[in-house]
């Protein structure tokens, strides 16, 4: 029996070459767990008892064996953010109560995050004494990869379906059909005992992508793991920020994509529990938009929250300003335009359900690329003909969500902090993301990096825009102005900016190119009408040049006049009857 292979796209690795202890780790340092190449991949559950002696969470070890990603959520916290970081953490109920909706204290017995009373002296206990609850089961571990061969091992490591429905399965499926259509001879592909179909030596690069389609269904089985490892392959890290840390997996059952995070600390009876449940509630009433990162799950594990987002393919926007500037480009004023447009859009859906963001920032903005997100059509995108730039902005990591009319401020990154709240006034709080948003888009714009603190960050906070590297249009500067406006009441509400003529001048344009396509149309129409009157007009004169023998009708070069309208001889009886030079009568 061969060893499991989990596929994945062009980089398919020949599992007989592959060193024989390969961490997912290794293979995300060589560049071939991450980004959108899939890779071959075998699970070594056993391996987990390594981590006898590990105390508490997975993720300590996930952040140990990796290389540290440059957190772009180096969060900076002003004195008053940690003071209400103590705050609410005195404030928080026993039992917690959605900002939004009730939750019942069966469900929230559910989730599991009861499992110690919080008292001082138990949260001591727990921070002292190697934590139990972590190590009721061992084998809810973070996934391992390796290259092992075991059968043994194998024979308990649940596979992955192929979802038929992505847009890149049918392309594989219709190329390996393709390709197998063309080949003649019979290659000696042999299929390992998990259905997929291992690559002959003898196959080409460009058959890699065949190599693993399923020749059959897999189920997944209820093994003795954690529903993350039961129902999850992760694939790699794909960013850390101060709560969690979040990987892209594949689900085993419907073949795609999540981002999962996972809360970086335990979570009974601390603050970060409120926060985990904030971003659960948030997410959990928002429901679904386009411009939202979308929500599937979230549960409790091994006293951490886990939550299944959405897979934005295109990284955060932090990462791509971070790109760009590394290629020495700028987002140029379109692609402004779009975010600005996007995240307003997202925002306006956000603070029509009576929540406010409270962390609007690069990183906590993702990027899809068109191609991949099958809700955008859903959108008022489809409406104004799709996204003018070719990706989507979505609004993500919830954590700071609180409701507008009964707000419990938990201040987001003090780099973007609208000064109302650090002054905690909290009676325009949809304008602190107006703010926040503004100071992204100037980032992207290509912005110096945004004080934490001191006379640069109060001065950007009385209408001072920082010079920027590009000249961009001063009607688009001046919006970006009314963004920054020190007093919140003048910045544009979400709603506002979804309708502003300059975020919308692109779509006005795409418009006008559409009318003027139809204008031409309309124009052909007419000529071919004039032409065919012309031709009546001359049949009328000489009716024998105009019909061949046996018509009683012109013929119709065109589609037009319609039938039923008689352009010529309407006052003459209809049963005439022409002769047609050259057809002879
Ligand atoms: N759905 C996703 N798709 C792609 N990448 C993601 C996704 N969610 C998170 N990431 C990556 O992980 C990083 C951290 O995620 P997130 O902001 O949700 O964590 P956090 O711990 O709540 O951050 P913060 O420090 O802002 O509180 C992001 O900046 C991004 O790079
Ligand atoms: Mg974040």
């Amino acid at each position: 029996m061969k060893s499991l292979a989990i596929l994945c796209d062009p980089l398919a690795i020949d599992l007989n070459s592959t060193p024989s202890r390969f961490t997912s780790w290794e293979l995300l340092e060589s560049g071939m767990a991450m980004g959108s190449d899939w890779t071959v991949q075998n699970l070594d559950f056993s391996s987990c008892g390594e981590e006898e002696e590990g105390s508490d969470s997975s993720l300590d070890e996930w952040s140990s064996r990796t290389p540290q990603i440059l957190s772009p959520n180096s969060v900076c916290r002003t004195p008053i953010v940690q003071r209400h970081r103590t705050r609410s953490i005195t404030i928080s109920p026993s039992i917690p109560v959605s900002p939004t909706t009730p939750i019942p204290y069966a469900a929230w017995r559910k989730l599991r995050l009861c499992d110690s009373p919080s008292t001082p002296k138990s949260l001591l206990s727990k921070s002292t004494l190697p934590s139990s609850s972590t190590k009721i089961c061992r084998s809810q571990r973070a996934l391992r990869f390796t290259t092992s061969t075991d059968p043994a091992q194998c024979s308990r490591m649940p596979s992955v379906n192929v979802n038929p429905f992505t847009p890149d399965t049918f392309r594989r499926t219709r190329e390996h059909y393709k390709r197998k259509s063309r080949r003649s001879d019979h290659d000696d592909e042999d299929n390992d005992d998990y259905g997929f179909r291992m690559k002959p030596s003898h196959t080409s690069s460009e058959e890699d992508d065949e190599a693993f389609l399923p020749s059959k269904r897999q189920a997944v089985q209820a093994f003795m793991l954690s529903r993350y490892e039961s129902e999850f392959l992760e694939l790699g890290r794909i960013g850390a920020g101060e709560f969690g840390v979040v990987c892209k997996c594949v689900k085993r059952l419907d073949g795609c994509l999540y981002a999962i995070k996972r809360s970086r600390r335990p979570l009974a009876g601390s603050a970060n529990e409120q926060l985990a449940l904030k971003e659960v509630y948030a997410h959990a009433v928002l429901g679904h938009h386009p411009h939202v990162v979308r929500y599937y799950s979230a549960w409790a594990e091994d006293d951490h929250m886990i939550i299944q987002n959405e897979y934005c393919d295109g990284g955060s926007l932090h990462d791509a300003i971070v790109e760009k500037e590394a290629r020495g480009e700028l987002f140029q004023e379109p692609e402004l335009r779009d975010l600005l447009l996007h995240v307003s859009m997202g925002l306006k859906y956000i603070h029509s359900s009576g929540l406010v963001h409270l962390d609007i920032k690069p990183s906590n903005i993702f990027i899809c690329q068109c191609s991949s997100t099958g809700g955008v059509g859903e959108s008022e995108e489809e409406e104004d003909g799709g996204p003018s730039t070719g990706v989507v902005y979505k609004i993500g990591d919830l954590g700071h969500v609180t409701s507008i009319n009964s707000p419990q401020v938990e201040e987001g990154d003090s780099r973007f902090l609208a000064s109302e709240v650090l002054h905690e006034d909290y009676s325009n709080l949809p304008k602190a993301d107006i703010f926040s948003q503004g100071l992204t888009v100037l980032l992207a714009a290509g912005a110096p990096p945004l004080p934490q603190n001191g006379d640069e960050w109060h001065s950007l906070r009385q209408a001072q825009l920082p010079s920027l590297p590009q000249e961009l249009s001063p009607a688009f500067r001046s919006l970006i102005q009314t963004l920054l406006d020190p007093e919140p009441s003048q910045r544009p509400s979400a709603s506002a900016l979804c309708r502003h003529p300059v975020l919308r001048k692109e779509r006005t344009g795409n418009l006008a190119a559409q009318l003027r396509r139809e204008l031409n149309v309309e124009k052909f129409r007419t000529a071919m009408l004039e032409k065919e009157l012309q031709e009546a007009r001359l049949a009328a004169l000489s009716p024998q040049q105009a019909f061949p023998p046996g018509l009683q009708q012109p013929i119709n070069t065109g589609s037009l006049p319609k039938a039923g309208r008689r352009l010529v001889g309407r006052n003459a009886a209809r049963s005439m009857s022409f002769g047609c030079p050259g057809y002879g009568v």
